[in-house]
């Protein structure tokens, strides 16, 4: 595939013991009622501190799944899920969340919800105020930080997520369609902005989005997934330097790439059955 330098290939018999997360031959079946649900059916891939890593593939085809296993939150049937070498088995405190929906808490301010995590975890809520501070600020929320989410909107409820997922430093940050329930041009500043965060904070992230343009826009990375039963079936590092700007998304290489992951989702429509 000369014809796309951004596409990546790995070779099996690559060492992969000094990986920051690696993702070993992962397998997930679910056992329900009306037979088994082969929810991931292989995913091998690796991933480099810092990079913002984000799954794009059709509906059901696993993406929330592997995510929640790399979180801890749910096994792999078959394979490993190795954190700097550790095999991850139970839920990390140090791992980041956001999802669709903010699930912020109604009564109290937008800055006690950042400081929530820390809280629950008995930490000394005063020594993460200024990190506090600097994340509202990064993200244009300073302002209002003693009003309550509902006197947000739905852009400045996920931005508190994201402030309140990166409070406590995590080694990992997971973002699962945050911005799925958003209007498209709240989405576009959402990218904007999350694109200026990561010029500052440089975590390392798995995001989940429906969204080729919003995956391509983001990431350093690129992972496209099959329908079920699901494999990876790209890798694309994503050929812009950071900071990016929003020109980006005019650029004719930029829709190259797009265009390639679509029709890589497209086909993989044709040849995959879906199960029950
Ligand atoms: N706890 C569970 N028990 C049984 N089946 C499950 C469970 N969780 C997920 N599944 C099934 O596994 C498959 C993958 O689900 P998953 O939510 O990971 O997909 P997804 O790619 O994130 O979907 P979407 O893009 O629609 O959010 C689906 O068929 C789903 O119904």
């Amino acid at each position: 595939m000369t014809d796309h330098p951004w596409l990546q290939t790995r070779s099996t018999s690559e060492n992969r013991t000094g990986s920051y997360l690696s993702v070993q031959s992962v397998r997930k079946i679910y056992q329900t009622r009306n037979g088994d649900v082969h929810a991931v059916e292989h995913a091998d891939f690796d991933i480099d501190e810092g990079d913002f890593v984000t799954l794009v593939g059709p509906s059901g085809c696993g993406k929330s799944t592997l995510m929640s296993m790399i979180g801890g939150l749910d096994t792999p049937s078959t394979g490993n899920i190795l954190l700097n070498g550790k095999v991850i088995e139970a839920p990390h405190r140090d791992f980041g969340y956001v999802f669709q929906d903010a699930t912020l808490l109604p009564w109290k301010t937008v800055m006690e919800n950042v400081l929530f995590p820390i809280h629950t975890q008995k930490r000394d809520v005063k020594q993460y105020l200024p990190e506090a501070e600097r994340l509202l600020k990064l993200t244009g929320l300073y302002d209002f930080r003693d009003k309550r989410p509902a006197e947000l909107s739905g852009g400045m409820r996920q931005r508190v997520a994201i402030c309140r997922g990166l409070i406590n430093d995590p080694q990992l940050l997971m973002m699962d369609e945050p911005f799925s329930a958003l209007d498209a041009i709240t989405r576009d500043d959402m990218n904007l902005a999350l694109a200026r965060l990561w010029d500052e904070v440089r975590k390392t992230a798995i995001f989940i989005t429906h969204s080729i343009r919003e995956a391509v826009f983001l990431s350093d990375r690129v992972l496209v997934m099959t329908a079920r039963p699901s494999q990876i079936i790209c890798d694309i590092r994503v050929p812009y330097p950071r900071p990016r700007h929003a020109g980006i998304q005019e650029e004719p290489l930029f829709n190259e790439i797009c265009a390639f992951i679509r029709e890589k989702i497209h086909a993989s429509h044709a040849t995959h059955t879906p199960a029950a």
